[in-house]
């Protein structure tokens, strides 16, 4: 139902002000009030609010998953999650904040590693959990148009059936949605293969913190028309507007896909092994995945996959798992072979074994292996998470050179961190670096920080090559981006979202 503009201004009028200073330093913010809960409770139905505050008051434990991140590290204390269905309620909600300087925080399935989707403070949490229709779908041109809540595997299962594939996969895909994976522009296991959100989504819908909707839902391949301004909202992680719809290539489904995981006896045969292996797979690598053998272990440990035989791991100081996605079955299984047949003959051997896939059950397990390390080091405790670009080259010396660094501050083994391990996408350049400690605490903090940042920024790399800013990282931005860029991100934000509701507290300080 939607509300009139006299209605609003007498609510508006009537509403209690409960000022506070935003977490951006750069607006005044205020809570949510029961004045406002009316507010919203003529725009959507009463299943469609979660309030601790009146007419609504639901019990506060349901609001604590919408507050924390899955990883337990972040909280806010929002006493308000609205879920709307459709982006004329999305506009409705955002008027009305933009109108009282409420902060909004978007949270799509709330799977990110940043705290970007939790409130900082007790900004109005907009879940769009209820947004999850495919809205078109052209199964010749392979563009997808769907609702930014859809949930990713429920979108990978829509167009498996026309013979196409997502772009993007990654270990939440249970649970993240669409519109969240383009807010943080997720990186995942396809990236080497089918490049950047930036390249594979063609438009978007979004509404704007003064509640106007931006419709650039085009389905275009072409456009050159001028800025191109979706682009802007393709990692901004809901600090300049909210998502609600996306455009999105989906590629065709490949005919044949195979996987081995090679074992490698120093993580020095990496590099070669990576030129290698590029020059005989050419077209059909599709994935170049790196395991630690810190990694390796944990995800044996918590059981995710298959453990590959004992006698293919001895002697293992890393493993990588290739992934090939090709047009011809028997080609394709054919070059697989002739590689691990090469690499094995060779004089020097660049790996002690390669396990290759035989079956869909046997290739999901070897991908378990390493989709699962996330969940494997989260039932190991508390995990400090870093995901960064650096040079390949130099992937295991970041890694050891951290241990060792912990180490000298006392803090390894016997004081609180229990593992520090490497893996990732050596395909693009990016390491995730775990730390995994018995709880989140300063001291730890204090030691990787800012001399992680300090070790990425003299590789010039990256602090976030796939995970994003969010709230974890807005204090180090400058390791990675110059002062003329900060500045100028800040102006865009000002354009967008002048009074600073759009998840304050991320992405800028
Ligand atoms: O948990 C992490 O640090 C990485 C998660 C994800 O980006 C992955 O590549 O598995
Ligand atoms: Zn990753």
């Amino acid at each position: 139902m939607l509300v009139s503009r006299s209605c609003a201004k007498r609510l508006l009028a009537s509403a209690g002000r409960a000022a506070r200073y935003s977490s951006t330093g750069t607006s005044q913010l205020n809570s949510v009030t029961e004045q406002d809960i009316e507010y919203f409770s003529k725009i959507l139905p009463k299943t469609s609010i979660i309030s601790t505050l009146a007419p609504i008051s639901s019990p506060s434990d349901e609001l604590n998953s919408f507050n924390s991140d899955w990883m337990g590290r972040f909280h806010g204390r929002s006493t308000t999650v609205l879920k709307p269905k459709t982006t004329r309620q999305v506009s409705e909600i955002l008027k009305w904040c933009n109108e009282r300087r409420i902060g909004v925080v978007p949270q799509g399935g709330n799977t990110g590693l940043v705290g970007g989707s939790v409130p900082v403070h007790d900004e109005v949490i907009i879940s769009l959990s209820n947004m999850n229709n495919v809205r078109n779908y052209d199964p010749v041109s392979g563009v997808l148009v769907a609702d930014a809540g859809c949930i990713l595997q429920s979108l990978t299962d829509y167009v498996a059936p026309h013979n196409h594939i997502m772009p993007i996969d990654l270990g939440a895909k249970g649970s993240c949605h669409i519109g969240g994976n383009v807010a943080t522009n997720a990186g995942g296991l396809r990236l080497l293969r089918y490049g950047s959100l930036h390249g594979s989504v063609l438009g978007l819908e979004v509404v704007l913190p003064d509640g106007s909707i931006l419709d650039q839902l085009t389905t275009l391949r072409k456009d050159n028309t001028g800025y191109d301004l979706k682009q802007l909202f393709i990692g901004a992680e809901g600090t300049l507007g909210v998502i609600t719809g996306v455009s999105i290539l989906t590629p065709p489904q490949p005919q044949a896909s195979n996987n081995v995981i090679l074992s490698l006896p120093s993580f020095d045969n990496v590099l070669p092994l990576y030129q290698t292996v590029k020059r005989q797979l050419s077209e059909i690598l599709s994935a170049f995945e790196f395991i630690d053998r810190t990694a390796y272990n944990l995800a044996v440990k918590h059981g995710q996959g298959r453990a590959l035989p004992e006698s293919e791991t001895v002697g293992a100081e890393c493993f990588i798992l290739v992934e090939t996605s090709g047009g011809r079955r028997e080609h394709d299984s054919e070059k697989l072979l002739d590689l691990l047949e090469s690499l094995l003959g060779a004089d020097k051997p660049l790996i002690n074994s390669g396990v290759l896939s035989q079956s869909p059950a046997e290739f999901s397990s070897l991908w378990a292996l390493r989709e699962g390390v996330t969940e494997a080091v989260s039932k190991e405790g508390k995990a400090y998470k870093y995901d960064i670009s650096v040079p390949l080259a130099s992937f295991k010396q970041v890694v050891d050179d951290t241990r060792e660094h912990l180490r000298s501050k006392g803090l390894l083994h016997d004081k609180a961190v229990k593992y520090v391990l490497g893996y990732g996408h050596v395909g693009d350049g990016n390491l995730h670096l775990n730390i995994v400690a018995d709880a989140y605490l300063p001291e730890i903090t204090d030691a990787l920080e800012p001399y992680i940042y300090e070790v990425v920024a003299s590789h010039r790399g990256s602090i976030s090559a796939e995970h994003g800013i969010g709230a974890m990282k807005t204090h180090a931005l400058h390791y990675s981006k110059s002062d003329v860029s900060i500045e100028l991100m800040k102006k865009i934000k000002a354009v967008f979202d002048p009074k600073g509701i759009m998840n304050p507290g991320k992405v800028l300080e």
